[in-house]
């Protein structure tokens, strides 16, 4: 780490220590881990664990891992680096990374083996080590931007059918994986469904990323008055797949708690669900709706 990241670092840690202080009872710390993807499976999980414990040490409840951290980005090497869930190498890691510190953690991303199909696929473990939540990424990313990204999962991957949530606490937090966040309604019926948190383990590429990384995630928080967490991996500019990195956290205001340049780093911050009531009431749009005129789920009958 060099002394300007490290310097971040601690800032951002420093300031989310002053917030706590005032915040512990409705909230809570949350890490998000903006890991190198490495081509060795084994280096890349034992570095998720060790930035896992680095959390716990700076009082973190929840980490947030990247999409697909412990494989390459890339169609061709999904089925080779996938892993059932549970009982793989990987899971049986975050299952005991989350039980010795005691934290949530949310597993980014794994390739996937089940039934002969590999999916792109999140984990969450509780601090007892127990898997409570999976999220198989929904919207499969198929791009061609000429002279930009080229990218066709549907090559290597089968879609989720499924929507999935978990509770942290009193909290509860929906799950999408990268692509996903680019779809708003699947967002309107997390917040539907309650959650108070969204949360997308992704991997914006230098092409998207400078375009609709943050402008995503902020609307997605101001759409739904929840706070939004995005954890990309850090860029390594001479891989297949270029990933924009600048993990962050929006407010329900849509205000950028923190975020990360492109580099290798960990950001930590404090959440206080009480601004979110506070939003929800002033604003009350989730009452205002005019679903007289507009459905904005039951959209199969409208097209
Ligand atoms: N990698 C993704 O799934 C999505 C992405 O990069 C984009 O939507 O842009």
């Amino acid at each position: 780490m060099f002394a300007g990241q490290k310097l971040l670092q601690q800032t951002i840690t420093s300031l989310a220590q002053v917030r706590m202080a005032s915040s512990s009872s409705s909230g809570f710390r949350v890490a998000l881990l903006q890991l190198t993807v490495t081509t060795d499976k084994s280096t890349n999980v034992a570095n998720a664990v060790k930035r896992v414990h680095q959390a716990k040490l700076n009082g973190c409840t929840l980490a947030i891992l990247p999409e697909c951290f412990n494989s390459p980005y890339n169609t061709a090497l999904f089925r080779e680096y996938s892993e059932v869930i549970p009982g793989g190498d990987t899971c049986e890691a975050l299952s005991q990374a989350a039980k010795s510190n005691e934290m949530y953690i949310v597993g980014g991303s794994i390739p996937e083996i089940c039934d002969d199909k590999v999916y792109n696929t999140c984990t969450v473990w509780d601090p007892n080590g127990n898997l409570i939540a999976k999220h198989r990424k929904v919207h499969l990313f198929d791009i061609n931007i000429p002279g930009g990204v080229c990218f066709k999962e549907s090559d290597a991957l089968a879609a989720g059918n499924t929507l999935n949530t978990f509770q942290l606490g009193k909290f509860k937090i929906g799950l999408g994986i990268c692509y996903d966040i680019r779809f708003a309604e699947m967002a309107t019926l997390y917040r539907k469904q309650g959650c108070d948190m969204l949360i997308y383990p992704s991997a914006f590429n230098v092409t998207t990323g400078p375009l609709h990384w943050s402008l995503l995630t902020r609307c997605r928080a101001v759409d739904n008055q929840a706070f939004v967490a995005v954890a990309s991996p850090a860029r390594v500019t001479d891989s297949n797949y270029v990933a924009w990195g600048h993990s962050m956290v929006v407010d329900p205001w849509g205000k950028i708690l923190v975020e990360a340049t492109e580099k290798d780093m960990d950001l930590f911050v404090d959440l206080d669900f009480g601004d979110r009531e506070n939003m929800r009431k002033q604003i009350p749009t989730e009452n205002q709706r005019r679903i007289d005129l507009y459905d904005t789920i039951d959209l199969k009958n409208k097209v």
